[in-house]
């Protein structure tokens, strides 16, 4: 049974001096992903990362989570031994197609590779020698040396490898390799693929959601917490922080002028978000906005919510189309979430003709009549409640 994994990694690989590090987060980010499916030693070696189980598991499983690790390009099952006797080697290949291939009637190449030349085959008396036992072993199988279907890897090296198949993972950079950011989630389809798109570069994450009860149900903060759990097979722990967002809501609603609701509540829950990432660690804000998909999302209201912040602001989708951002969302397993029929604080205080290029000025204006907005911030963010995903 195959109980070994060559990992690949692309981008970290032409990392200056310090792409140890990058591949440290790598073994730490493959290491919690793998902890629940058995014991597995994993270490780097040679440009690469090795992964052999020490107890039993489950090979699906196994590749599934491999699968959600970023920065990992590809992922070879590979057969390994210890012992360099060539005929042990021989056995180990019959093996290796036996276990990988359940139709033994494909084309193939041998590619062989040695680190010590004082081995008494070359490369090419290798590849040559597990070529013919192959086309012995297997009467349907064929060479076929320029396009071959499956590509026969024999490396010996510390020990030897054999493998053939290259499971393709998400690429992009371990979490954790570019610090931390916080998320604003919304129970939307936008705000988590924006999450994921932002953390496949390497950000872990933490999330914060506007929760105005009783406006918004329990189950508008389940779904939520789901999707935050969702994200979480990627990015692995979140801490989300549900903050009483109710009386915040109710208080601009009834001081400033309805069509500059919407724009003055983005900037403080951006004010507030702000807050939080600073208490911990987090050097940048996410959202789900995508240009000129809502009134509150035109160069000019994006303008005006960047000027209450002095954090980056990344926004993922802002180039992307609807359909881009679905199909994304599609391809992590959020979308079902997303889609469920449950209110968002944003929707419910929303005018009928909000402005679309507000001025800065005149918001702040309105927004000097919140005389009690201060107050009402902390004491939301006294009351907010962190859930450990
Ligand atoms: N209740 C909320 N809690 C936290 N963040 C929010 C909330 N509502 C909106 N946001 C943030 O503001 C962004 C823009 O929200 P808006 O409702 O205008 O757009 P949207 O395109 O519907 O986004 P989404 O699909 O993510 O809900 C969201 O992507 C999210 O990052």
């Amino acid at each position: 049974m195959i109980k070994a994994f060559l990992i690949k990694y692309g981008e970290i690989a032409i990392k200056g001096k310090n792409r140890y590090v990058f591949e440290n987060y790598l073994v730490q980010q493959i290491k919690i992903k793998l902890k629940k499916q058995g014991e597995f030693v994993t270490k780097k070696e040679q440009g690469r990362i090795f992964v052999e189980a020490v107890s039993d598991f489950d090979y699906e499983e196994v590749l599934k989570e491999l699968k959600k690790v970023f920065g990992i390009v590809s992922i070879c099952p590979v057969s390994v031994l210890d012992d360099f006797d060539f005929e042990a080697i021989k056995k180990l290949a019959i093996n290796h197609i036996e276990q990988e291939y359940e139709e033994k009637n494909f084309t193939f190449k041998v590619y062989a590779r040695r680190a010590n030349k004082n081995y008494p085959l070359n490369s090419m008396e290798i590849a040559k020698e597990i070529g013919s036992l192959l086309l012995e072993e297997y009467k349907e199988l064929k060479v076929d040396v320029k396009q071959p279907q499956e590509k026969i890897m024999v490396e010996l090296r510390n020990k030897v490898y054999i493998y053939s198949k290259e499971v393709r993972g998400l690429g992009g950079m371990p979490i954790g390799s570019a610090g931390k950011a916080m998320l604003l989630l919304s129970g939307g389809i936008d705000s988590p693929v924006a999450g994921w798109m932002i953390a496949k570069r390497g950000v872990a994450l933490d999330a914060v959601y506007y929760h105005s009860h009783p406006y918004t149900s329990e189950r508008a903060k389940q779904k939520v917490i789901d999707l935050a759990k969702q994200l979480g097979e990627y990015t692995g722990r979140i801490n989300l922080h549900v903050v009483p967002f109710t009386d915040i809501q109710l208080y601009i609603y009834e001081t400033c002028p309805h069509e500059e609701l919407t724009i003055i509540m983005r900037r403080v829950m951006m004010q507030m978000a702000e807050t939080i990432a600073k208490n911990n660690k987090g050097l940048a804000l996410v959202t789900g906005e995508s240009l000129g998909q809502v009134a509150s999302q035109t160069i000019q209201s994006l303008t005006t919510t960047n000027a209450v912040c002095q954090l980056p602001v990344f926004r993922p989708l802002i180039a992307l189309d609807k359909q881009e951002i679905v199909n994304i969302s599609e391809k992590i397993g959020t979308y079902e979430t997303s889609i469920l029929p449950y209110e968002d604080c944003c929707t419910i205080f929303v005018a009928k003709h909000p402005v679309t290029k507000p001025n800065l000025k005149s918001i702040e204006k309105s927004e000097r009549k919140l005389e009690k907005i201060d107050v009402l911030i902390q004491e939301s963010l006294d009351q907010t409640e962190v859930i450990k995903i």
